[in-house]
């Protein structure tokens, strides 16, 4: 297995003084840069094209470990204002993360059928570790938004490694749990044969099977489901991620509704950092909201990231049964991504 005791011997890419003179720099520059990491896969594509077409984005930073210089080509054609600039391998990555406003990360390999999510940390633990430590170096104030399963082992990894650099600040970086919650909307309006965006409901938990917890008692258009019809819709949102997996047959996970998920997300962050007020996104963050240090659950966003993280909706006996049986698992995936930074 990978040792993340070696990773904290790479050498900081950028000196002090660099480092200075970076913050200071980008502290006259104007605008919004977004760094995509994992630019050249099945979501990184997707995903930077819909954030070449979000007029809030400045610059556009594409950074994969092979080669992105084509993509960004291709991108840079399409007419909206942002830059868009390629970086890619070890030496371009603090460069890519510089003066970056918020870095979304989409790197790292995805399930094959039959696999849990879990069994990808051994191969995606160093890659989440190695973008947690550059991002201390070069941009460390940066919102950042990490969407590299498993999710809810990857972000205690990620803010054990930013604790030891000194550069963890809780309100900064979120899970992204985003496609829980399209799915659900997507589930529910067919059931009621109504439009997809006219349906609210928070998911709240991890992501990963139980812990993908939808509230229906609190969607809204209300639901008038029996328990059995209310079972069957949680647990097709739980398994949706397996779902594209087996259709997929081998070639990945979801990656095209993963891309347009992390799109309104980016989107969500962008605007509150533009002052908008009343965004807000479920999203899996430090929480003392439940028995699990972190938690996905609805958060209000601000231009330092979460400004304020919402009390627990409501939920029914069924739900509360749901969230304990959950614990568990969460707990343990969450101790396993601390303990890996530990030893
Ligand atoms: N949070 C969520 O809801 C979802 C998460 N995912 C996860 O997203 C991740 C990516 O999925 P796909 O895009 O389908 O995989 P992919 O294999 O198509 O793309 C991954 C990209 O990451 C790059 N990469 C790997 N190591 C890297 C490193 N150290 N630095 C920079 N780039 C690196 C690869 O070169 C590749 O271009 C997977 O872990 C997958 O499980 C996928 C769907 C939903
Ligand atoms: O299922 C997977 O491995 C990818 C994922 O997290 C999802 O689609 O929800």
């Amino acid at each position: 297995m990978f040792s993340l005791k070696l990773m904290r011997h790479v050498s900081a890419v950028s000196p002090l003084s660099q480092l200075k003179w970076n913050l200071w720099n980008c502290g006259i520059r104007r605008g919004v840069k977004v760094a995509v990491i994992g630019a050249a896969g099945g979501i990184g594509q997707p995903l930077s094209l819909m954030l070449k077409l979000n007029p809030l984005v400045t610059e556009l930073s594409l950074y994969d470990k092979v080669d992105t210089k084509g993509i960004a080509a291709d991108l840079s054609h399409i007419c909206t204002s942002s830059t868009v600039r390629s970086y890619f391998g070890k030496k371009q990555l603090i460069g890519a993360l510089e003066c970056a406003s918020i870095v979304v990360v989409p790197a790292g390999m995805p399930r094959k059928p039959g696999m849990d999510r879990s069994e990808l940390l051994d191969a995606n633990a160093s890659v989440a570790s190695i973008v947690a430590k550059a991002v201390s170096n070069a941009c460390p104030t940066a919102l950042l938004a990490f969407i590299t399963n498993p999710v809810n082992t990857i972000v205690p990894i990620v803010a054990e490694v930013l604790k030891q650099e000194d550069a963890y600040d809780p309100k900064r970086l979120f899970g992204v749990t985003t496609l829980d919650v399209v799915r659900a909307k997507t589930f529910i309006a067919e059931l009621l044969g109504i439009d997809p965006q006219a349906v609210s409901i928070p998911v709240i938990g991890g992501h990963a099977g139980k812990t993908i917890l939808p509230l229906l008692s609190q969607c809204d258009p209300k639901l008038e489901l029996d328990s059995a019809e209310k079972a069957k819709l949680v647990s097709r949102i739980q398994d949706a991620g397996t779902e594209v997996v087996k259709a997929k047959a081998g070639k990945g996970s979801a990656t095209l509704s993963m891309a347009y998920a992390a799109a309104h997300f980016v989107n969500s962050l962008l605007r509150a950092i533009n002052h908008e007020e009343n965004i807000i996104e479920c999203a899996y963050v430090q929480s003392d909201l439940s028995e699990a240090e972190f938690f996905a659950s609805p958060v209000l966003l601000g231009p330092e990231g979460i400004e304020k993280n919402l009390d627990l909706p409501e939920m029914d006996e069924e739900e509360e049964q749901r969230l304990e049986d959950m614990i568990g698992q969460l707990n343990k995936e969450i101790e396993d991504g601390v303990k890996l930074v530990a030893c």
